[in-house]
């Protein structure tokens, strides 16, 4: 078995409830202060989305997992969002909160943090409805695939957000760097693109699984982006308190990039 392979055969053990709570629920959601995680990732979106400078018809969220804080900026400045997932486990959690289904996680924190990032004296309510109207597409994914969505995509997206998918899904980093260009493949020359992912981890627990990663240092995020044929717009780090290393990973620091596609080769 090829070592992407073992990979995904790895991730057939994630938990969504469990990756939800060792990352999105107390330590580590503290909205009491910007030093903390949480608010430190959504202000690097909130920030980037703000400039004005990344608009369109299309954002695609590439490896969503069960999370939706990472498109909370996106929906004033596109028509349409599609969120993607490897796991069916995975798009049906997200489904389930598009849909209002009770039981569903409870993301108003993140929601009303984004509201006050924003400064646009939006209610959390209303963001959360445009929210859920622009979120069109759940649609599987495997990045490792030179066309990553297969024929559900009939043209490239205006931009790409993607939050700790290619590291944790890559088993080296020449894979890494190849997924990174099979991604490429579904952006818009000149389009913008917002990842964030974990400096230095190893590995990470999702309840029985236990998931390795491809630890990327800085320069190795850096390198990847400027080999794949895009200027680096903003790159920021976060290094990790020791009061959020709680033993679900080993990360080190998570890291933020805003990239744009260079319009010609
Ligand atoms: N071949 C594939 N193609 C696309 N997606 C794939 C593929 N394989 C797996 N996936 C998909 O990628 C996965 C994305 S979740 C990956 C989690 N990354 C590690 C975790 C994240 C995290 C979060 C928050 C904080 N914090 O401090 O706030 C720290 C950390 C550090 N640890 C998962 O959805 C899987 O389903």
């Amino acid at each position: 078995m090829s070592s992407i392979a073992a990979v995904g055969e790895n991730y057939q053990k994630f938990n969504p409830r469990a990756y939800l709570q060792n990352n999105y629920m107390p330590p580590r959601a503290d909205f009491s202060s910007d030093d903390f995680v949480v608010p430190w990732k959504l202000r690097c979106l909130a920030e980037a989305f703000g400039t004005g400078e990344i608009h369109g018809h299309t954002v695609i969220d590439i490896g969503s997992g069960p999370t939706i804080y990472q498109i909370l900026s996106s929906p004033d400045h596109f028509e349409e969002i599609i969120m993607t997932d490897f796991l069916e486990v995975n798009r049906e959690v997200l489904r389930r909160w598009l849909q209002a289904e009770p039981g569903s996680f409870d993301w108003s924190p993140y929601i009303k943090h984004a509201c006050i990032l924003e400064g646009k004296g939006e209610h959390w309510k209303d963001k959360e409805r445009k929210l859920r109207d622009k979120v069109k597409h759940v649609l599987p994914i495997d990045i490792h695939q030179l066309k990553p969505l297969g024929s559900a995509l009939t043209e490239p997206a205006d931009a790409l957000v993607s939050t700790f998918c290619l590291e944790a899904a890559s088993p080296n980093y020449e894979s890494f760097q190849k997924a990174l260009e099979n991604v490429t493949t579904l952006l818009k020359p000149g389009g913008h693109f917002l990842m964030i992912g974990a400096l230095e981890e190893s590995f990470y627990l999702a309840g029985e699984a236990k998931l390795l990663v491809v630890p990327v240092t800085e320069e190795d995020v850096k390198e990847a982006f400027t080999r794949c044929g895009y200027k680096i717009c903003d790159f920021r780090t976060y290094v990790m308190p020791s009061s959020l290393k709680i033993g679900v990973d080993d990360v080190r620091g998570i890291f933020f990039v805003h990239a744009q596609k260079k319009t010609q080769a």
